[in-house]
């Protein structure tokens, strides 16, 4: 896991590899604040999407594929402006839906860093209908635009027509702008706490059932997973993928991973622990360790 910048600078705009290396010396973790952004297109001089559509290239280099060796990469525009890269992550050995596609990972990337809404994706491939599926659980399918290489920027709804969606099973709200779950747990430890946090925060409308991940590194760095929960529930995202996939944009190595903590609610509807537990011992030896909290 590590990005070998300059093939990428290599084939990229001058002005843009010029003004991007010069960032680049700083540590890069796949985001850039909304006044970064200014001065690449300053910079570079390509503005709005073009910028976005030419940054895609190094997006994609964070994707980690051992099975299909095809690089998804995406770009998340979060309503502060900062933008946000996903890659698509797929586990070694194991069975493929534990996959997270480049869409939901620049979606969960801008989530867990506090935004509340995206207003654009921007991606290298056509996103799937899995994705499709997942981004319209944003609730803004008429504002979201997608924009693609050459096809230029379209509404969700144009990608998605006759949507299902939250409003079908009654739920008003959506994906980033949902009420916070209950949950409590009586604990000192701290991985417990940072854990509980996400999971209220986490997305469960369907099952009620909120749950949340955190990776600890050797080095003491914590990697954070919330469930998001989808109207056709399959293209909901586990907590553990969002949190080893958190840990790929950084560039952490699985093998780092010292402790694996699962939040979810006791006597909830369903459970993460046992794909939870699949998909961390395809990438570490490590035990994962599960507390219950009390749903009031
Ligand atoms: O919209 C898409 C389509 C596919 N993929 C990923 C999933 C898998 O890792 C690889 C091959 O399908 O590409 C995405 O990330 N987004
Ligand atoms: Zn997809």
């Amino acid at each position: 896991m590590s990005i070998n910048y300059q093939t990428i600078l290599a084939a990229m705009p001058k002005t843009l590899a010029k003004s991007l290396a010069a960032r680049l010396e700083q540590p890069f973790y796949g985001q850039f604040t909304a006044a970064e952004r200014e001065t690449l297109e300053q910079q570079s001089g390509l503005v709005d999407h073009d910028l976005l559509l030419a940054l895609l290239p190094l997006a994609a280099e964070f994707a980690y594929t051992p099975v299909s060796g095809f690089n998804v990469g995406a770009i998340a525009v979060g309503e502060s402006g900062s933008l946000y890269f996903g890659a698509n992550m797929e586990l070694p050995q194991q069975t493929l839906f534990h996959s997270v596609h480049g869409e939901q990972s620049a979606i969960s990337h801008a989530w867990l860093a506090g935004e509340k809404s995206i207003s654009d994706i921007v991606v290298n491939a056509s996103p799937c209908g899995h994705c499709r599926q997942f981004m319209n659980e944003l609730t803004t399918p008429k504002e979201l635009q997608i924009t693609l290489p050459n096809e230029g920027s379209k509404s969700l709804s144009h990608y998605l027509p006759y949507a299902f969606g939250p409003k079908n099973l009654g739920i008003s709200y959506g994906l980033m702008s949902a009420p916070a779950l209950p949950l409590t747990i009586e604990s000192a430890d701290e991985l417990v706490q940072l854990a509980l946090g996400h999971a209220q925060a986490s997305y469960a409308p369907y099952s009620k059932s909120p749950a949340a991940v955190v990776l600890e590194t050797e080095d003491g760095q914590h990697f954070c997973g919330r469930y998001a929960e989808n109207a056709a529930f399959n293209p909901s995202l586990p907590p553990m993928q969002m949190a080893l996939n958190a840990m790929m944009l950084k560039q952490v190595p699985f093998t780092s991973i010292q402790r694996a903590l699962l939040i979810e609610a006791e006597a909830a509807e369903i459970s993460q622990v046992r794909a939870s537990k699949s998909a961390l011992t395809s990438i570490s030896n490590v035990e994962l360790e599960v507390v219950f909290g009390h749903q009031e």
